[in-house]
Order: C-alpha cells, then structure tokens, then sequence
C-alpha cells in the first residue's frame, strides 16, 4: 500500500488546470486569474489632487496675499486652461491638477471672498498632488496568473480597466452514492432497514468550499448494470465524479467495477491511512473517479485529504495550497498507533487541538465538533498533553 504523500504525489500528477474561460468582474471573487491582468490605462491617468482646496503655484504663494479664483476642476470634469501668476483654481480630491498649478493648499487653509482667496498657515508643506502613473502606468502588470481572486485583487482588476478576467474553468462534480441501504435524509425512518444519506449533502458543500461546481448527485442500489448506467451518466456531466462506498473488498463494493466499461486508468487504489484506507483514484475518459469509502468519517477525511487539493490543481493552484499543515499544542494525549498514518479527529479548543477520542470511522454525530485533523506518523508512540502536532482545518 502507498504512503498518504506518494498518493498526493500523484494526485498532483493529474489534478491539472482544466482551461481558461473568461467571466465578468462581478462573477470573478474567488476564481484563479489564467492569464496577468495588465493596466490599460495610467493611475491616475493625470496629476490629480489628494485633498479639496484650490490648485495654486509655490512660487506665488505667500501669507495673506489673495489670489483669483479663475475655475473649478471636478473628477470628470477638469479645468481645462493652466493657470498663470497670481492665479488659482478651486479644486477637489482626485480632480485633474489644471496645467501651471504644482500645489493644492487645502481649504481649512483658505479664506474665501468671493472670487478672491487668501491663504495662510503652512504653505510649504505636501503638495497634495498625485503625480500621473503614481499608482501603476499602462501596460504594469498588476496581477499575476494563478492569483485567487480576492474583493481586494478585484480593486486593482476593475482599476486596470477590465470588464472581463480570463480566469481557469472550475471543476464540474457529479456525487454517486452508492449503497441499497440510503435514503434522502428525512425518509430513512419511513422505511424498515434504510439509514439517511448522509454524506452527499457534505459533499456537495466541501465541493463549493473548494471551488468545484456540484452538476448532479445520484443515490445507486449496488445493482452493477445499475452502476454502470449511473457511472456512464456521471462521466458525461462532470470532469470530477466522486463516489461514496463499495470501495472496499465485500461483495457489494462495485465501485471501481462500475467504471470498467471505460477503460480506468488507476492512479492509486488504497492508501497506508487511517481512517480511510480503501480511497482510490482513477483516470476515466478524459475526467477522474474519486472513490471514497463509505464509512462517514472516512468519507468526509478522506475528501478532506483528496478532493480538496484535486480541486485545487483543476483550478489553476497548487494542490499543495488546500493542505497547508499548522502546528498546533495538544489538550489531550493520543497514543500508539499501527501501520497506517493517522488523521485525528480534534477540536479546536482556546487555540489548542483537543482530540475527540474516537477512532470509529463510522461515526457522524461527533464530526459536527471536529474542527481539525491531527497527523500521526504511522508506527508512533504517541504524543502527551502540551505537544506540539501539526493539524489541518477540517
Ligand atoms: N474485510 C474487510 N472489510 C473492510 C475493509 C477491509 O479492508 N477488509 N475495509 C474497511 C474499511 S477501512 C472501510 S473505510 C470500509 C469501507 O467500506 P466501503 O467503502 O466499501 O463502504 P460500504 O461498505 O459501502 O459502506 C460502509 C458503511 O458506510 C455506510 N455508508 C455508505 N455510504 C453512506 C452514505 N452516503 N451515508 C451514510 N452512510 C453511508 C454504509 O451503510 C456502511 O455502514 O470497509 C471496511 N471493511
Ligand atoms: O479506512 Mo476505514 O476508514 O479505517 O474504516
């Protein structure tokens, strides 16, 4: 069996950028920029005043001595003469700077009379002038491909005068529950022997969470002929088709069989973890099968582990980036493991990782308190109250 960092080694070998599709600014937060965004315009794109006051030049300026007020320069609507000696124009933040002028004294400096002002106070202080280009000049590169679009790297899109961003295609994921036994949450208990489907509804959120778009969810009886038609319609929907349970060796796991039709190329089948073991990839057509086992911790771990850099790498990023490990001190002890590197269940507890004590891969009510995965080596002693351990958000 592979080690957890041989199998994301090489599922960083497949998860790679599905391509570039171009969308609107106000749809972008939140995508991968596929190509630099460049400025097509300078900031500003004149010499503009920071502060309202009246645009004057140093060398008439003394104390007391008034000055004609010859205009008004608004953003948008510039003064369009230059100003000579003895003369000013009234002016406001991020109005262009009237030719001549090479100050801006700010209006708290400035006593008015009608078209004449005075000026006293500091008058060798900052020039209140934004140069031309003092932000970024046309043609600047001002943000690099890859960049995860932020509200904040948005700003500096928008300011670079582009209307549309060539940003990398999200994953489309179809979700097949397999299992005779699921039911839609809120109708197990109508019937005798079926349990809730609880898993797909988690899927399809950590999917959104990681930047992958949910196309389709299907619940399958182990029925291999309808698996198959099931696995076919999936792989024709979703570039990523992730499938819950039959991953193991009972008689029913027919997950990895249903996709035989189509020639799978395996990229790992099991894993030395814990929980988590029988997770498989595959490299199908042209998309990936990502098979999860069934047992719900397991499931959602292991989505943890898997799908969240897959996703990562379809879109552009490093896969590297969703699995950024943090140290964290331990309330608590965990001991001994075996063979298999294991994944902790904790909660995050005044900044400190508090396991939860249990090791069931079946369990779902406890997930709803676990915060955090602890990573412990395979074959380790253990660890003590107070150590330190390297954990991941969950
Ligand atoms: N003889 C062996 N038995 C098992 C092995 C093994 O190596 N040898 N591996 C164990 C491990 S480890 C795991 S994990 C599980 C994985 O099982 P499967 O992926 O085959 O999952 P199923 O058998 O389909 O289901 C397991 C369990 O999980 C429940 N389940 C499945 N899907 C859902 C869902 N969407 N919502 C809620 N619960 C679900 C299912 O009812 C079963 O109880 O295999 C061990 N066995
Ligand atoms: O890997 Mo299984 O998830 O140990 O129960």
């Amino acid at each position: 069996m592979i080690s957890f960092d041989e199998a994301i080694a090489r599922l960083t070998r497949v998860a790679t950028p599905l391509g570039p599709e171009t969308v609107p600014l106000s749809e972008a937060s939140g995508r991968r920029l596929a190509a630099d965004v460049s400025a097509r315009l300078d900031s500003p794109r004149s010499a503009v005043s920071a502060m309202d006051g009246y645009a004057v030049r140093s060398a008439d300026l003394r104390p007391d001595t008034p000055f004609a007020v010859i205009g008004e320069s608004f953003p948008g609507r510039p003064f369009g003469k230059p100003v000579k000696a003895g003369e000013c124009v009234r002016i406001f933040t991020g109005a262009p700077v009237p030719e001549g002028a090479d100050r801006v004294v700010i209006q708290e400096n400035a006593a008015r009379d009608g078209e004449r002002v005075s000026f006293s106070g500091s008058l060798d202080g900052p020039a209140h002038i934004r140069a031309a280009g003092s932000d970024f000049g046309k043609g600047d590169t001002l943000l690099t491909a890859g960049h995860r679009l932020n509200p904040r790297a948005l700003v500096a899109a928008a300011a670079a005068d582009a209307a549309k961003l060539d940003v990398f295609r999200r994953a489309d994921v179809f979700v097949l529950a397999t299992g005779d036994e699921l039911k839609s949450p809120g109708e197990a208990r109508l019937t005798s022997d079926g349990i809730p489907d609880s898993l797909s509804a988690a899927l399809i959120a950590f999917i959104r969470d990681w930047g992958g778009v949910p196309v389709g969810q299907a619940k399958i009886a182990d029925d291999p002929g309808i698996l198959q038609a099931a696995a076919r319609q999936a792989l024709e929907h979703a570039d990523v088709v992730l499938v819950t349970g039959g991953a193991s060796v009972g008689e029913k796991d027919f997950a990895r069989d249903m996709f035989g039709f189509a020639n799978p190329k395996e990229v790992f089948s099991k894993a030395a973890i814990k929980p988590g073991k029988p997770v498989w990839l595959s490299q199908v057509g042209g998309g990936l099968v990502l098979g999860l086992p069934g047992n719900p911790t397991s499931a959602m771990v292991t989505a943890r582990l898997f799908l969240a850099p897959l996703l990562t790498g379809l879109e552009g990023g490093d896969p590297a980036e969703a699995l950024q490990w943090q140290e964290s001190v331990l309330t608590g002890a965990i001991g001994r493991n075996g063979g298999r590197e294991t994944f902790h269940r904790a909660r995050l507890s005044g900044g400190t990782a508090e396991p939860l004590g249990t090791n069931d891969s079946g369990a779902q009510a406890v997930l709803a308190e676990a915060d955090l995965l602890v990573r412990q080596a395979a074959d380790h002693g253990g660890y003590t109250d107070g150590e330190t351990v390297r954990t991941l958000d969950f």
